[in-house]
């Protein structure tokens, strides 16, 4: 007999849907299966203000195709000029829930990020009085520490330091991919959430360097060590509420990617949620599934949860997605985990 799971529809706390023909591409992909999704703010110019972040949700809401009920969640992208008032009035309104900080130089579009913390502590300032969230992109970028260890030095140098200076500041460690983070956010109190993502479920570092380079593995924070990704299971399948699903979906066109400086982002929007339950299943825990998928994410962002489901079936055959997504812009690789994936969405 085909065993089924039916979940609360589930919600994506961090995606990236770019814009234009690409956005027109990928958006159905999550708009198929999720209810939501926090918007990240990384475009080319990013979106800084209110009124940026509103042209944005228009744009997102006349890409969707018809009859799809999907919510975006808009997001500010923090520079040292952000304007507190502006952000505050964006809050107010409905239309922004969270700001994303960037260290700048960090990862894809953030050369406008934040380069000194203390510049925008009016700004955080302001988010804590009126509980607005920051979603952090934890890595450091000076030159002199290794890749591998950005997260965990983020979290000693920069993020626990602001927290003890703004301990009322709730903060989303965004795709975490440590021990250290896990650790942090496991410990960190009920203003702490931490996102991670399906592909950091999969993969370490060797599925990204052994046997020849795979650019669709290449995402920022980059893949750890093995134990790095058994932490990040154990904290995902856990139930604990400060661990939420942030597919970190990335689109970039197989252009930028397949090349000699090949951009970073892992695209997973169209097969997460097979993914997940694979992932879930393996781990013994597929009954936290609907924790970290629909539950933990609208509480920490004090939402309610969705009221409508998704059904997912387990079949004796393997199930197959589209290799890639034919966008106007260009073909989008789809995440392939390099193992055959038993479970789909039920149509
Ligand atoms: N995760 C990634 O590897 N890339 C993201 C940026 C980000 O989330 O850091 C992107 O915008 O392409
Ligand atoms: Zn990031
Ligand atoms: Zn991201």
């Amino acid at each position: 007999m085909t065993q089924t799971l039916t979940l609360i529809r589930p919600d994506d706390w961090h995606l990236h849907l770019r814009d234009g023909a690409m956005l027109q591409g990928v958006l159905p992909e999550s708009a198929r299966h999720f209810a939501r999704a926090i918007i990240m703010p990384n475009l080319v110019p990013p979106v800084v203000t209110g009124a940026q972040a509103s042209a944005y949700r228009d744009r997102i809401l006349a890409a969707l195709p018809e009859g799809a009920a999907f919510q975006p969640l808009m997001t500010l992208y923090l520079t040292e000029s952000t304007d507190a008032g502006d952000v505050a009035a964006a809050h107010a309104s409905g239309l922004v829930k969270a700001v994303k900080l960037y260290p700048a130089g960090a990862t894809t579009n953030s050369h406008g990020g934040v380069h000194n913390i203390d510049k925008v502590m009016p700004v955080l300032e302001k988010m804590a009085q009126i509980g607005l969230p920051l979603c952090v992109h934890g890595e450091v970028t000076t030159h002199d520490v290794d890749i591998f260890d950005r997260e965990a030095v983020f979290i000693d140098t920069v993020l626990d330091p602001l927290r003890r200076r703004l301990p009322d500041l709730r903060v989303v460690m965004e795709h975490i991919t440590t021990e250290e983070g896990v650790a942090y956010a496991r410990e960190g109190g009920p203003n702490l959430g931490a996102t991670i993502t399906t592909h950091h479920l999969i993969l370490n570092r060797n599925h990204l360097l052994v046997g020849g380079i795979r650019p669709h593995y290449y995402c920022l924070p980059v893949a750890k060590r093995e134990k790095h990704r058994l932490a990040l299971r154990a904290a995902a399948t856990s139930g604990l509420g400060r661990f939420f699903l942030g597919t970190d979906s990335a689109p970039h066109v197989d252009a930028a990617k397949e090349t000699g400086c090949g951009c970073a982002g892992c695209f997973t929007a169209t097969n997460t949620m097979p993914l997940l339950a694979h992932v879930f299943e393996e781990e013994g825990a597929l009954d936290r599934l609907e924790a970290f998928t629909s539950r933990n994410g609208p509480a920490f962002y004090g939402l309610p949860v969705n009221d409508t489901s998704l059904r997912l079936a387990r079949h004796d055959a393997p199930q197959t997605w589209p290799e890639k997504i034919y966008t106007e812009a260009g073909p989008v690789t789809v995440f392939n985990p390099g193992f055959p994936v038993h479970w789909a969405v039920e149509a």
